[in-house]
């Protein structure tokens, strides 16, 4: 661990951006548990995308690395509030790559699957070629040529749909509320895609970091599934029955923002996350969710 050149004693902190967003708690708390420093601001705090802001915490906290993990993430919305779309997800990252290329500080930012148009049969991997079908995807892929443009060094994670015990906000977090209340759910059956576990998600990025790699690295759980397979998983699972699950085509669910048919993540590099049977065991473990056994 680095110590503060003129603290003596007070350790370097790592600085995460977007403390109260799924991602950013994630990280707040993961670096706990790994006794890494660090320190999260919150919008009010550093506002990505305002260079005098980026410079203020920059220079008030002295940190070691940077840590991206704010974000526009309403892919719906998106497609009629581009602007700040873009300005979240392409001038921010920017904004910060370019402080931390000016200070020498290492530097990590998300972006995501949906940057990919689906096109192809097999998994994505790093050397794929992207081709965004909605503004969020083609926001996050501005962020991510922006970024390395700026600051070669820089580290790029893609990962795909987040699920997570620690917040409500997620579609394994949906199913599992319409279980219990036994309400029906739609969940696509032709969208494939490779999802990841957050805790997974974040100790993989904090690894990466900490090995100084640089430039664009896939991290999703191994495997790929529908929606409605991560449903029925999910379900069977915690126990319960599946009848709630209500298939359906992507197109019948009226989401503005087209999706890729597939997005499933995999990497070129070698960093092979656990699989998605693995990570949705733990994560149910970490609700308090005795998993059954799925009979063979
Ligand atoms: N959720 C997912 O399934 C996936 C997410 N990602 C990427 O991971 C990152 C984090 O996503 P997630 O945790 O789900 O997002 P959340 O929406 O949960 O959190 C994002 C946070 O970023 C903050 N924020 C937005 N703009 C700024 C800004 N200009 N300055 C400072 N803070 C800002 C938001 O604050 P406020 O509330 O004030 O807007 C919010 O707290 C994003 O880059 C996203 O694209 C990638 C793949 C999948
Ligand atoms: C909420 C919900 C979603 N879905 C499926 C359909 C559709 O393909 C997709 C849309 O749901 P969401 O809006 O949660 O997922 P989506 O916005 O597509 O999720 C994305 O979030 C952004 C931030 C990313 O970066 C992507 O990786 C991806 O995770 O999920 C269902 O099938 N049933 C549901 O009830």
């Amino acid at each position: 661990m680095q110590l503060k050149p003129d603290s003596g004693t007070q350790p370097v902190p790592l600085l995460i951006a977007g403390a109260h967003g799924t991602l950013g708690q994630a990280l707040s708390r993961l670096c706990g548990v790994r006794g890494l420093p660090a320190v999260a601001l919150s919008r009010a705090d550093m506002d990505i995308a305002d260079p005098e802001s980026v410079a203020r915490a920059l220079d008030k906290y002295r940190p070691w690395a940077v840590v991206n993990a704010a974000g526009y993430v309403r892919v719906d919305e998106a497609e009629t509030d581009e602007e700040r779309c873009f300005r979240e997800n392409a001038t921010g990252p920017a904004v910060l790559a370019a402080a931390c290329a000016e200070r020498e500080l290492p530097f990590l930012t998300f972006s995501s699957d949906l940057v990919f148009d689906g096109q192809q049969d097999e998994p994505y991997t790093e050397s794929s070629v992207p081709n965004p079908l909605n503004v969020y995807g083609r926001s996050k892929l501005a962020g991510e040529q922006a970024v390395l443009a700026a600051y070669p060094a820089a580290l790029v994670v893609r990962a795909s749909a987040f699920f997570s015990a620690w917040d409500k906000f997620n579609f394994v977090h949906f199913v599992l509320e319409a279980a219990r209340h036994n309400q029906p759910f739609e969940a696509a059956d032709d969208v494939r895609i490779s999802p990841s576990y957050v805790p997974d998600l974040v100790n993989g990025a904090l690894d990466l970091l900490l090995d100084e790699a640089s430039g664009i690295w896939h991290l999703a759980n191994l495997g790929a599934c529908t929606w409605a397979e991560l449903a029925h998983m999910a379900a069977r699972k915690a126990g319960f029955s599946e009848e709630f699950i209500i298939a359906r085509p992507t197109a019948e669910l009226g989401l503005p923002a087209l999706r890729p048919r597939q997005s499933v993540l995999m990497s070129e590099k070698g960093m092979i996350q656990p699989s998605i049977d693995d990570a949705l065991e733990r994560c149910l473990a970490e609700l308090g969710i005795a998993v059954v056994p799925v009979s063979v």
